[in-house]
């Protein structure tokens, strides 16, 4: 089999005075040295995009992480400029290939601003600035210059008994990293929650359902990916699911 190609929705990012279609090397390489596939990083376009066109070419689907935060009105929240950053072409992007995905039976993993995605696009909604809920921790990427420290392994969360995922990272508490200040509030009628942190922030999610493997992580399994157990075995799991998609497609 030729080795499989994902998708993998970019930022719209600027430097260089200029805007680009960007995606951190942190997804791809967990992509090629775990999960065995290659990456398409998909231009992000608030229109014009083809989504099954994009779909038809590719055998799974990651949507990463990203500082900016989906747009409240997408999900019916009050639009506030210091819910910002905001990035419109990747929701424009993101959420119609999540649908389809689903739909289609693609290989999907959702990862942080990804799982707040997946949630929107099924129709759930999203809580701002959750540090300041009475009782929720600060989840927030910690300040510091070393990118190792940011994505510290730093908090549990706990695998539901009978959850998709505790197939691949087993039940009960695994400790993983934090890099968010929203997180799903109302969970989409069509999402299970997989696992939750002791604060009771909503850590994964899967799809009631799916055709296939269909699941988001608020935490970010990409960045240790190659060392880390729990990190790995859902980059495997995924990397499985495209492959059991590519031969089931034929
Ligand atoms: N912006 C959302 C999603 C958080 C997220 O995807 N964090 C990744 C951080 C990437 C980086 O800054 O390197 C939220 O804050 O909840």
């Amino acid at each position: 089999m030729p080795k499989p190609i994902i998708a993998i929705p970019a930022d719209i990012r600027e430097f260089d005075g200029t805007s680009w279609h960007a995606a951190q090397n942190q997804y791809v390489r967990a992509a090629l040295k775990v999960a065995d596939v290659m990456s398409f990083i998909i231009p992000a376009f608030e229109a014009g995009n083809d989504t099954d066109a994009l779909l038809d070419r590719v055998d799974g689907l990651l949507v990463s992480g990203s500082a900016t935060n989906v747009h409240p009105s997408l999900y019916g929240g009050e639009v506030r400029e210091s819910d910002g950053p905001f990035d419109p072409a990747r929701d424009a992007t993101t959420l119609p290939m999540i649908r389809r995905a689903i739909e289609r039976g693609i290989p999907l993993l959702a990862i942080c601003r990804g799982i707040q995605e997946l949630n929107v696009a099924l129709g759930g909604t999203l809580a701002t600035e959750i540090q300041e809920q009475e009782g929720v921790w600060d989840h927030r990427k910690p300040q510091h210059a070393d990118r190792d420290v940011m994505y510290s392994i730093r908090q549990d969360v706990v695998v539901a008994e009978g959850s998709c995922i505790a197939r691949y990272l087993g039940t009960g508490r695994i400790p993983v990293n934090s890099l968010h200040r929203q997180a799903i509030s109302k969970t989409a009628p069509s999402l299970q929650v997989e696992a939750i942190a002791d604060d009771g922030t909503i850590e994964a999610v899967s799809v009631i359902g799916a055709k296939g493997f269909a699941i988001g992580v608020q935490w970010h399994p990409e960045y240790w990916a190659e060392s880390d157990k729990p990190s790995r075995a859902l980059f495997e799991a995924f990397g499985d699911a495209v492959r059991d998609y590519v031969k089931a497609r034929g």
